[in-house]
């Protein structure tokens, strides 16, 4: 089984000591703006307080450097209000309210300054620069507060396994979208390599996203992954928590791929059973939070990764991407069967690569034309109709946005691809979350 390793640690700045590593701002403008890591600031205080620990400094953009919280002159309501700011503050990987997350310590309120604990989730946090400046930003925003300490420290072990059951709702670990999930799960898949399928995935979330859905994204194109490149998050590692896996997030989007845990120049050779164990480590230890969709992206072909999907997931939807090729055709039409034989349901075909439109006006049909209409015709039985979802024309934007990492959806919104796929995706969204049409299972005895 892989070791899905966590990110590398980097060491978090404490300011348990004041003034030495306390990073104190005088002015919302000041310290909202300016990074808190500023070597001047911090410098300034340090030998401010290295001549003077217990004095308050006179140093200009400096703070009390060694208040005395333990006796605050303030009404406690002062600290409520700060506390209640900071709940304003959302942590960017997990996404809920710092409060809720059990990242405040204590508040303290003298005069006009404010003191708050805040404790990391881990050593090296990623998010722990964001955090601390909208932490800082959020006690500043209340009246009355004009100077602001964030001393920042790291949760004890039993405080991290403590939040990662509170994480799981008491759960115990297990499979997050099993088949009572109101998570719709959606593979898109197809016979042939190529043919669009990451580029429809990555972009077809970000749509999602923006329409204001709540969406992940699981690279299961183990050998092949491109999802965080197509995404800007090449070189990006998940911040592990316990045993518990934060997806980093792309354009609103959180994003797991075996890419984050592999060097990149690695090639992947994995056997099935290998294949299959990381498949469900990401659907058991990847903490996606509540999600409206999970878009799954698989690799081409109808081979292992595609068996464990339908195992661990036949409540999933199958969109089949091809070309209009019909050589295309023929060969997504097999990837949908096999997902069909393990109870996955086929909710449309999407033509990839379509007409390319000419300067002139005319349209040149690079690969054909047909292939998804034929795709589809060959997909609908007597009880489901499987429709043509989307045509998406050449598009060199496409592509370009692709190659940097910034999906064209967002970059050139009225591309005809990137409207295309926003129409697909506005299509995909109304077929709302729940359990709606799904098999539960049920017998009657
Ligand atoms: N509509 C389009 N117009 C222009 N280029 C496109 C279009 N769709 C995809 N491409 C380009 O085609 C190439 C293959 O796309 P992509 O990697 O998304 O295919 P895939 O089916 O996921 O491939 P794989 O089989 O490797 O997983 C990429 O370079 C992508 O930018």
């Amino acid at each position: 089984m892989p070791r899905l390793s966590s990110c590398s640690p980097r060491t978090v700045r404490t300011t348990a000591t004041a003034c030495r590593s306390s990073r104190i701002a005088s002015a919302p403008n000041a310290t909202s703006t300016t990074p808190s890591t500023s070597p001047a600031r911090s410098s300034r205080c340090g030998s401010q307080c290295a001549t003077s620990p217990a004095r308050t400094s006179s140093a200009p953009n400096c703070a009390p450097c060694s208040p005395s919280w333990t006796n605050p002159t303030r009404t406690t309501s002062v600290s409520d209000r700060v506390r209640a700011a900071l709940a304003r503050v959302i942590d960017p990987e997990l996404r809920r309210p710092i409060t809720e997350l059990d990242m405040v310590g204590a508040v303290e309120v003298r005069d006009a300054a404010a003191r708050v604990e805040l404790k990391l989730t881990i050593v090296g946090c990623p998010a722990a620069d964001t955090i601390e400046r909208d932490v800082r930003a959020a006690i500043l925003s209340v009246p009355g507060i004009d100077v602001a300490q964030v001393d920042v420290g790291v949760m004890s072990r039993a405080e991290r396994d403590a939040l990662t059951e509170k994480l799981r709702g008491g759960r115990p670990k297990a499979m997050q979208f099993g088949a009572d999930t109101l998570t719709r799960i959606i593979a898109v898949t197809s016979g042939k390599g190529g043919v669009g399928k990451s580029t429809m995935t990555a972009n077809l979330g970000v749509a999602l996203a923006a329409s204001g859905l709540r969406v992940g994204i699981l690279d299961a194109d183990v050998f092949g992954f491109s999802i965080p490149g197509l995404l800007g998050i090449e070189g990006v590692k998940p911040t592990q928590v316990g045993e518990m896996i934060l997806p980093p997030v792309a354009h609103d989007v959180k994003v797991i791929s075996i890419g984050m845990f592999v060097d990149a120049h690695t090639a992947v050779s994995w056997r099935g059973p290998m294949l299959h164990r990381t498949i469900q480590q990401f659907l058991t230890d990847v903490f996606f939070g509540d999600l409206d969709i999970l878009l799954l992206d698989l690799p081409p072909g109808t081979g292992d990764v595609a068996i464990t999907i339908g195992q661990l997931l036949p409540h999933a939807e199958v969109l089949v991407v091809t070309t209009p090729q019909r050589a295309a055709a023929d060969v997504a039409e097999r990837s949908a069967l096999v997902a069909r034989q393990t109870g996955q349901r086929v909710i449309g075909v999407v033509e990839n690569m379509a007409g390319l439109v000419q300067p002139d006006g005319s349209v040149l049909e690079l690969f054909g034309s047909g292939g998804g209409t034929d795709a589809a015709a060959r997909l609908s039985t007597p009880d489901e109709t499987v429709d043509v979802l989307a045509a998406i024309p050449i598009s060199v934007a496409l592509r370009e946005g692709g190659d940097v990492g910034m999906p064209v959806v967002l970059a050139h919104p009225d591309d005809p691809a990137a409207l295309a796929i926003t129409a697909l995706a506005a299509r995909l969204a109304t077929g709302g979350r729940g359990l709606a049409g799904r098999k539960l299972g049920l017998s009657v005895t």
